[in-house]
């Protein structure tokens, strides 16, 4: 059997919470803190027999400590998120087949789902749970002209990203080469040309990222469980 781990990003400093919490990882949402609802899915679902968990400092480390699944060891975080994937990577054991990479500020993944991307993953090496978009979208362009992007091919990435550990090593070693700047990981995978298979969400997954997100991530968890 092939081992799988999972990497849970926390290390975020929340800027965009404009201080209405101090650390959205840790913010509670539905009766618990946000990391403890991707924890308890990756726990259920069984997919992963080891993890990294990427945090701040000392003190985020203690406070997460008794949410994350076992076994598990802390990484530092770096400045940006793509330095924080590239921290966790080195950390990985040597026989680690598969891995997934979870923003723990996107708390509605779902168990079956990380079962499906795992079953995707061993047979593609790339996969990333997304949904289509649905809005008209248009580029702004520099002569203040708009232009209609074709949205029956525009997906809206979200995480888990499930990869391959030799791909995804070999990608994140391309960015640093490269000195590219990438807000998720199959962006990596994309520099090695690598198709990535995409697993369509049909639930909403999206990520705390504003104070507003709160009361609508609070709302999609106390309703989760009627399958809403
Ligand atoms: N240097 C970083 C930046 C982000 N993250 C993690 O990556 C995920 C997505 O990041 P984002 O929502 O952008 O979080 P923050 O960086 O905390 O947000 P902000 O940009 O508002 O500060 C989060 O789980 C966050 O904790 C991380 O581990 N290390
Ligand atoms: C990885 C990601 O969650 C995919 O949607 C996202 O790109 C990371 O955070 P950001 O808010 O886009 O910086």
């Amino acid at each position: 059997m092939s081992r799988t781990a999972a990497i849970l990003l926390a290390a975020g400093a929340s800027r965009r919470m404009l201080g209405k919490v101090e650390d959205k990882i840790l913010a509670p949402l539905a009766g618990k803190p946000v990391i403890a609802h991707s924890a308890g899915a990756f726990v259920a679902s069984g997919v992963a027999d080891f993890y990294v968990v990427v945090c701040r400092d000392l003190a985020q480390q203690r406070a997460l400590m008794c949410y994350v699944p076992t076994p598990a060891v802390f990484v530092r975080g770096g400045r940006e998120r793509q330095h924080s994937v590239a921290n966790a990577l080195e950390a990985l054991p040597g026989d680690v087949e598969y891995v997934y990479i979870h923003d723990c500020a996107r708390p509605l993944v779902r168990p079956e789902q990380l079962v499906a991307l795992h079953k995707i993953v061993r047979r593609e090496d790339a996969v990333v749970l997304a949904h289509r978009v649905t809005d008209t979208i248009k580029e702004h362009r520099d002569d203040a002209r708009l232009r209609t992007l074709d949205r029956s091919r525009l997906w809206a990435m979200e995480t888990p990203q499930v990869f391959a550990t030799d791909l995804i090593a070999r990608a994140y070693a391309k960015v640093i080469d490269r000195g590219r700047s990438i807000t998720d990981d199959a962006s990596a995978v994309e520099l090695l040309g690598h198709p990535i298979a995409l697993l369509e969400n049909a639930y909403p997954n999206p990520k705390l990222t504003s104070p507003q997100d709160l009361a609508y991530l609070e709302f999609l968890l106390t309703h989760e469980s009627a399958g809403i």
